[in-house]
């Protein structure tokens, strides 16, 4: 089943005499429980992409339908309702929060917000969330500022899947992390997939993440989606130069290995 269906999206950005055309429009669909990798080079326009589909952004033109609703005109108490199935995993999203909140207070937000579970309970699943990424549940006393990046990612990804979201839209979620702590980041994000069904939309520069993770891979280039695949078509046989160029990037990507993604080879 689709769970999301990107149509025609447009976005500039005007501003101090210049005009940008982020987005020149881009479609694609994602289906229920798979990923889309989605590559580009710096400046071809994925954050804009991905912050016209959280919402955090206002597009030109274009439509988008998310779960059976049409996404883009959901206003008010209905698209603070409906935000619960689509999160997000930036970068460092933690980084923007008050470095002296809590682990727990952080965890307790969208469950209160999306009213997830009774107040009484939401201790027990706050330590469950932690416990299933992979944290102790005593961290939920620590604050943010003493994580590791890594930990602070897992926080992120256990906030993500707190709403029990049926889409997590990842902006270069593990670019900043170490290559062992990114493998093992990336062997959670897999394991949360097969088990709950979540799709992601995962955003990176490096195809090298992508081939761990994706289903199938969109090659965005100057705002356009110039290339789309299943993974291994894509990395193994490259039609466009954008495409070309990241895999000419990533010396230790495996081409031609017609093999389903797997987390123990990043
Ligand atoms: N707030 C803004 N104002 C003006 N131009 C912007 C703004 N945000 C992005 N741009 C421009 O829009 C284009 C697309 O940027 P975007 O950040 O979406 O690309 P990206 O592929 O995510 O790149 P990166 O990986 O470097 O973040 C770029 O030319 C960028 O300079």
């Amino acid at each position: 089943m689709t769970l999301l269906t990107v149509d025609n999206l447009t976005k500039s950005y005007v501003g101090h005499g210049r005009h940008v055309t982020a987005l020149d429009g881009v479609s694609f669909t994602l289906a229920e429980g798979q990923t889309l990798g989605l590559a580009g080079a710096s400046g071809s326009g994925k954050s804009t992409l991905a912050r016209v589909l959280l919402r955090l952004l206002a597009t030109d033109a274009g439509q988008v339908h998310f779960a059976g609703e049409d996404w883009l005109t959901l206003s008010g108490s209905r698209l603070r309702q409906r935000r619960r199935g689509m999160q997000m995993v930036f970068q460092d999203v933690l980084g923007a929060f008050n470095p002296r909140a809590t682990v727990g207070s952080v965890l307790d937000d969208p469950l209160r917000i999306h009213d997830i579970v009774a107040r009484a309970e939401r201790p027990r699943e706050i330590a469950g969330l932690l416990d299933r990424v992979g944290l102790p549940t005593s961290y939920a006393g620590r604050s943010i500022r003493e994580l590791s990046g890594g930990q602070r990612q897992r926080v992120a990804i256990a906030r993500a899947i707190a709403t029990r979201p049926s889409l997590i839209v990842l902006d270069e979620a593990v670019s900043a992390l170490d290559a062992s702590v990114r493998r093992r980041i990336l062997e959670l994000l897999v394991e949360l997939q097969q088990e709950r069904g979540i799709a992601y939309l995962f955003v990176s520069h490096d195809l090298a993440v992508l081939q761990v993770v994706s289903h199938r891979i969109a090659i965005m280039h100057e705002g356009r989606i110039v290339e789309t695949g299943a993974t291994n078509a894509v990395i193994g046989n490259p039609q466009s130069s954008a495409a070309k160029a990241l895999i000419a990037a990533v010396p230790r990507l495996v081409t031609g290995t017609p093999t389903e993604p797997d987390p123990s080879h990043p």
